[in-house]
């Protein structure tokens, strides 16, 4: 029996996880790493962290390994999508990587769509301009940084430098390109004309291939670190959620995914290339070769939850933080919240709006405040389910995934806002999943995608929407909605202050 190892780059954490090709999952090894925050709206990290990690992970896998290294024949990679990496001549990092949820750059935002025009970008790319994505990143270090812009030879996003470190290959692939502004969607290349338009050199974009195509093998030296053997095949892998719908059988029409991660995303799969969503939500390509993703976006969605827990109660478990959820009735007495800590993307790309808590009560407890995150964050992906039904999406039944998907409480506020059945699966491995999947169907043990991921993806229980709470919910959406409008000018006043 042969083995893969799927290696996911998340935001918080690398996470390893090795399979068995029968799909069953062997082993999993989580190592974390910190976001560096030195000012409002800044979010880096340091790439040599992400290798690091993922060595001592890899290792740690290998050294609990029973049967031969030798038997680990594909590796590869899932990576928190849009962060930008600068490699200069001899391959050496410039400067850490400016990540998916820094919000620096509204002011590259806006040149991008002055100099190139929305209805262009739009054409090209699919996707408005956002502060998250990458080409926003590159402007901003050509602008501020200049003598560094300068020695760039080639930038990658985060999982592809993690995967060049391990082969000594540089390349990306659609999935990621697509997040970046730079990449013709639709046709699968790096357009021209953008980097043109906004004054990027084409060179710097680096050679394209499928998520499943073989990009090499492990360097000795990582096979040394590691324990693994030389041989093993590396496959290029896809951006996180991608691999979360592959880890999920989002793999053909129909079908809608949850995940709540740091971010959030509603991910709904779409064949075809030509749709128009006018920029309301992203469109992507998926890691199914010549297949497409629409998504909305929430940007702190689990970083909301785990931003209460370190603020208010750090020494606390998730599960200890939650404690007595239920017992909350629906509307945290009274409480709502916004998820806005970092600014927000879907369906209000806005970069300085921030959270509230609105109808703060003295008898209110700290579970309360918890429900109302938790409901505000689903509130906010609810609004992206909105989005899609209204182009005509029928969504009935949604599979949730990643950190948010662990507590079964929250699994039914999904299924009650979201008024859909939600499927969780059995082994709630995230988007690692999705890309042990993809290096199996890339080593050849399977015959199409849909067999592997047939064979490794187990659904568990699922959880139907309560028509009572359903209409409740329903109310608290539309008070929910007002909040943005209600907040916005107050939040680009307090702007001075932050
Ligand atoms: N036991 C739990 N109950 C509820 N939420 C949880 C639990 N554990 C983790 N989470 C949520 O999941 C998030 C992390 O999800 P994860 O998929 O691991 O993120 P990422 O891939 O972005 O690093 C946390 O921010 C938290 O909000
Ligand atoms: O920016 C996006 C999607 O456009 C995020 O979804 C990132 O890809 C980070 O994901 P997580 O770390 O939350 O999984």
């Amino acid at each position: 029996m042969n083995y893969v190892i799927g290696v996911d780059l998340g935001t918080s954490a690398v996470k390893v996880l090795l399979a068995r090709q029968d799909g069953e999952i062997i082993q999993e090894v989580s190592k974390s790493y910190p976001l560096l925050q030195p000012q409002t709206g800044y979010s880096e990290q340091d790439p040599e962290e992400w290798v690091e990690k993922t060595i001592e992970a890899l290792k740690e896998l290998v050294d609990h390994f029973d049967d031969e290294p030798s038997k680990i024949v594909g590796l590869s990679f899932s990576g928190q999508m849009h962060g930008l990496v600068l490699l200069d001549d001899n391959k050496n990092v410039l400067r850490n990587s400016i990540l998916w949820n820094d919000t620096r750059t509204t002011e590259q935002c806006k040149q991008i769509y002055d100099r190139a025009g929305r209805d262009k970008v739009l054409k090209i790319t699919k996707n408005p301009v956002l502060e998250g994505f990458t080409l926003t990143k590159l402007l901003w270090v050509k602008e501020h940084e200049p003598d560094l812009f300068e020695k760039a030879n080639v930038f990658l996003l985060p999982k592809d430098y993690l995967r060049y470190r391990l082969t000594g290959h540089i390349h990306s692939e659609y999935s990621d390109a697509a997040g970046t502004l730079l990449l013709e969607v639709a046709e699968k290349r790096w357009s021209e004309e953008m980097c043109e338009l906004v004054g990027i050199p084409h060179s710097i974009c680096p050679p394209l291939v499928e998520s499943h195509a073989c990009v090499g093998t492990l360097t000795s030296e990582v096979a040394g670190l590691t324990g693994l053997s030389e041989s093993t095949q590396v496959f290029a892998g896809a951006a996180d959620n991608a691999c979360g719908a592959i880890g999920a059988g989002i793999i053909s029409n129909g079908s809608t995914l949850c995940s709540i991660g740091t971010s959030g995303v509603v991910l709904s799969y779409e064949e075809s290339k030509d749709r128009d969503f006018s920029g309301d939500i992203h469109y992507f390509n998926h890691a199914q070769e010549d297949a497409f993703y629409t998504m909305g976006v929430t940007l702190s969605a689990g970083y909301s939850l785990s931003w209460f827990k370190e603020t208010f109660a750090a020494s606390e478990s998730f599960d200890q933080l939650l404690a007595g959820l239920a017992d909350v009735p629906i509307g945290a007495k009274g409480l709502l919240f916004t998820p806005y800590l970092v600014g927000e993307r879907t369906p209000h790309a806005d970069s300085s709006i921030r959270s509230s808590f609105i109808g703060i009560d003295a008898a209110h407890k700290r579970i309360d405040f918890a429900r109302a995150v938790l409901e505000g964050i689903t509130f906010s992906l609810q609004e992206s389910v909105e989005i899609f039904r209204n182009s005509g999406k029928k969504i009935d039944h949604i599979i949730s995934i990643g950190g948010g998907a662990k507590n079964e409480m929250w699994l039914q506020i999904q299924a009650d806002i979201f008024n859909a059945t939600i499927v969780k699966l059995a082994n709630e491995q995230g988007p690692a999943l999705g890309a042990a999947i993809l290096a199996a169907y890339g080593s050849g043990l399977f015959n199409s995608l849909e067999e592997c991921t047939n064979t490794f993806i187990k659904y568990d229980k699922s959880y139907d929407p309560i028509p009572e709470n359903v209409e409740k919910y329903e109310r608290l959406f539309l008070l929910y909605k007002k909040v943005y409008e209600q907040t916005k000018q107050l939040n680009d006043e307090l702007m001075s202050f932050r």
